[in-house]
């Protein structure tokens, strides 16, 4: 495999070392193939808000392996959680199934076009959207941390229909539509950046963005696959009370299994095919499997106090953080919005990808090994999120900031 690895935010190659070999996971624990215990922030990189192996999610998944793995046919199940989908996100009334996010973001774009009639969309610089050629410029999470954000193998004429533009900075995004406006079929957008460290929207950025796509008849397409049902169950729209026209999901979802999703408004979703002309389509799509998990997950986060219990760990871990830090004498920026959050290493704020880039990360980097020999496991990346779980106790939150006192003694060490 190349670089060891299935996907590269799972190399060690920015923090030094070897990636830890999992056995298995239970709760907010994981234990390596040499028997090493950690408390995990990765979560397989949001999917698991209820920790690993939830006993509901398992047993659902049980029952459903004795129906069988997938059929290729519509299933009363996949309805299941396209109904669950447009109840919970505000501004979906239809939804389409697929097998990742980056194919939700894919197709999402191509409905863009084909409903606007347009070429060019705008996205963030230093968001991440999947891999697919016309994202993968200027891209965050392992793009970033590899130092390709923008992917050889992406053609000069594709790349072209790309516009990026700085996250939180409307006066560029209203140059780039005075120019552009009557081409640009759509932006889109993490309405909470998490793939360059967690950036949160301006105050006031996200409704821009809706009342300037709004003025030049583009779309807004809201990427949650981060975001949908974890900072919010209704995801960043509903905790920022801003509808998009199209919204990508994934990760939440499936509960830990493959999936995707992209949906939106009936009158632009009904030119998918077959009910309209745009073509889109997946074999595995709505698997039995990785809908089971994802409404098994879903109805435990519709339980009351949920969302206010993620709110409470993640502030006792983030506050936490930031006592140790400041204990070690060690400047950092805690951005925070529900249970992601990214610890930076610079005392200035970081509201973009550049200034995200100003961050030490070299001293993550000694962060990062003394919390892992420490018995945290945190994404190995300076630009990914922390991850807080229902699943994670008191007692592992407070672990995790006694570990942390260390680490940001290692850190402050490095110049
Ligand atoms: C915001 C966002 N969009 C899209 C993707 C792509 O999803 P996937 O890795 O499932 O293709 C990711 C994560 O990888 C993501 O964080
Ligand atoms: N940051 C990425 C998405 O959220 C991590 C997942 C991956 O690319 O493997």
């Amino acid at each position: 495999m190349p670089g060891g690895v299935n996907s590269p935010v799972r190399a060690f190659q920015a923090v030094g070392g070897q990636p830890v070999f999992i056995a298995r996971g239970e709760g907010a624990w994981l234990y390596d193939v040499d028997g090493n215990r950690y408390i995990d922030y990765v979560g397989s990189w949001g999917p698991l808000i209820l920790g690993h192996r939830h006993p509901e999610v398992i047993a659902a998944l049980r029952d459903c392996l004795e129906t069988g793995t997938s059929f290729g046919a519509p299933t009363a199940l996949e309805t299941e959680l396209a109904r669950e989908i447009v109840s919970a996100i505000p501004s979906v009334e239809m939804v389409r199934l697929v097998n990742s996010g980056t194919e939700a973001t894919m197709s999402a774009l191509r409905l863009a076009r084909g409903y606007t009639g347009r070429n060019r969309i705008v996205k963030f610089e230093g968001c991440y959207h999947g891999h697919a050629d016309f994202l993968l410029i200027k891209a965050g999470s392992g793009a970033l941390t590899l130092g390709v954000p923008t992917s050889p193998g992406v053609p000069a004429d594709t790349a072209a229909n790309t516009i990026n533009a700085p996250y939180n900075d409307p006066d560029t995004l209203e140059q780039i539509f005075a120019a552009h406006g009557q081409d640009i079929a759509a932006v889109i957008v993490e309405p909470v950046a998490g793939n360059m460290g967690v950036v949160p929207p301006q105050e006031g950025f996200l409704s821009f963005l809706r009342e300037i796509t709004r003025r030049y008849g583009a779309l807004l397409i809201f990427d949650e696959v981060m975001t949908g049902f974890r900072v919010a169950y209704g995801g960043a729209q509903e905790r920022f009370g801003i509808n998009p026209d199209l919204t990508c999901l994934g990760k939440i979802i499936g509960g830990g299994l493959p999936v995707g999703a992209y949906g939106g408004k009936r009158e632009i979703m009904e030119r998918v095919a077959p009910a309209g002309p745009v073509y889109q389509a997946g074999t595995l799509s709505g698997n039995p499997l990785a809908v089971t998990a994802g409404l098994a997950t879903l109805r435990i986060l519709q339980h009351p106090g949920t969302y206010a219990e993620l709110e409470r760990k993640s502030a006792r871990l983030a506050d936490g953080l930031a006592r140790a830090a400041a204990d070690a004498g060690v400047p950092v920026t805690l951005n925070r919005v529900g249970a992601m959050l990214c610890l930076f290493f610079t005392d200035h704020p970081v509201t973009d990808y550049e200034s995200a880039c100003r961050s030490n990360t070299a001293r993550f980097a000694a962060f990062f090994r003394t919390m892992l020999s420490g018995g945290v496991y945190l994404a190995p990346s300076q630009f990914e999120a922390v991850f807080i779980s229902l699943a994670h106790s008191g007692e592992q939150i407070d672990r995790t900031v006694e570990a942390a006192h260390k680490a940001f003694a290692a850190a402050g060490r490095i110049e």
